[in-house]
């Protein structure tokens, strides 16, 4: 079959990561007889120097023309000074927002033989754990109405968290139907003690979940929630909750996996459309270094397969891939315990599209 898919390298690790995950995705078309075409499109910092923009209206074009897109990451401190609405960073909100993917996907899976590189003492985390932290995307105080005024006190800034009703009822339904797949059971974390939109965003969950009754519901406040992963990680499957504190906690769940670099995700709408990233940013600390790790992003591009393409079997061989990379020992820096291999990402990438069978 046919794919068209449009690439975003971005910028720092970006490019790295994603040429990684491209020369992945080539190899499972040869093994399986699917044509995939790449078309590079501009966002983020790079974007902004090139064009003047962080999402030009071609990129926007190009990305609803594809089948699915593949980020790498954007923003970096040569772009810190800019004002708000030309950050790189806003580009990348802009992009999920025009595409409408409001449930961004972020499997927080440990895979066996990472064990060592999780904090966590080994007890924790006897036989694993699989936690699916769908995140609202489009909403929330990443949105809502920000500014500056003076006040009293001089300057002040604000940011506005506002949900409706249908969009927490649309990504709500989105973690249920997914807990189906899997576990039946969703934990929702909200932080209805204090906020407004929480407490509207809890009764909007309650209510979906009178057509859920099937699936284990529970609620955590974010703070309890946040010390309960670290606690005993293997009470969650899947976690439903707010762009805010899904950005936070998923960063947090990744370390639990072993590393930031570990974790990819879907961004994904109504339809079979998805845009497809690793949850970290664009390192600029150790970007151009063949240091970082590309499996975030490759793994990334298995979502891809499974969601965007039905394509189970060849999403399966790319994290039978990965598996068999790490189990043969195989280690990025961020992932390296001793006793292990330590390789830069090209290696790493290598041995992935080595491992594709
Ligand atoms: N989706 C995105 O594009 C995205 C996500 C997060 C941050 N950012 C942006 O990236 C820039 C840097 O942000 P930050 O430093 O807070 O977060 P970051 O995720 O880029 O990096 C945090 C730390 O994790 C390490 N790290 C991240 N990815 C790694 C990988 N694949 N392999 C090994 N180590 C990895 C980095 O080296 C760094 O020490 C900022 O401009 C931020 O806005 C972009
Ligand atoms: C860069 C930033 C806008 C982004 C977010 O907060 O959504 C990032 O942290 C992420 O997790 O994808
Ligand atoms: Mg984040």
């Amino acid at each position: 079959m046919n794919f068209n898919v449009a690439v975003i390298p971005g910028d720092g690790i970006g490019p790295e990561v994603t040429e990684q995950a491209v020369l992945v995705l080539e190899k499972i078309g040869e093994l399986y007889n699917h044509s995939f075409n790449f078309t590079e499109v501009l966002a983020g910092g790079s974007a902004y120097d090139l064009k003047g923009t962080p999402l030009p209206q071609e990129t926007i074009d190009i990305c609803k023309n594809s089948d699915a897109v593949l980020l790498g990451a954007v923003g970096g401190p040569k772009w810190d000074n800019l004002p708000g609405n030309l950050r790189p960073e806003k580009g990348l909100l802009q992009i999920r927002k025009e595409l409408g993917l409001y449930a961004n996907i972020r499997p927080a899976v440990l895979f066996d033989p990472l064990k060592e590189a999780c904090p966590l003492k080994p007890e924790l985390i006897e036989g694993g754990f699989d936690i699916c932290v769908v995140r609202e995307l489009t909403g929330g105080m990443y949105f809502g109405e920000k500014g500056r005024k003076e006040t009293d006190m001089g300057m002040a800034a604000y940011d506005t968290e506002l949900y409706s009703e249908p969009e927490v009822d649309r990504i709500v339904r989105k973690a249920f139907e997914i807990a189906r797949k899997r576990n039946n059971k969703v934990t929702n974390i909200d932080k209805m003690n204090v906020l407004e939109s929480s407490r509207l965003w809890r009764e909007v969950v309650n209510k979906t979940y009178e057509e859920y009754s099937d699936v284990t519901l529970n609620h955590l406040l974010v703070d309890n929630a946040a010390m309960q992963l670290i606690r005993d990680p293997k009470q969650f499957d899947v976690i439903v909750t707010t762009n805010m504190f899904g950005d936070i906690l998923s960063d947090e769940a990744s370390m639990l996996t072993g590393s930031i670099g570990m974790l990819p995700s879907a961004s994904l709408g109504e339809g079979k459309f998805g845009l497809y990233e690793p949850i970290h940013g664009s390192a600029p600390d150790i970007a151009g270094q063949d240091k970082a790790n590309p499996l975030a992003t490759i793994l990334s591009t298995a979502m891809m397969l499974r969601f965007s393409f039905d394509l189970e079997k060849e999403a399966k061989a790319i994290e039978d891939a990965v598996l068999k990379v790490l189990s043969e020992g195989y280690r990025t820096k961020d992932i390296y315990s001793k006793g292990t291999n330590l390789v830069g990402l090209k290696e790493m990438g290598r041995l992935v599209v080595s491992f594709c069978k």
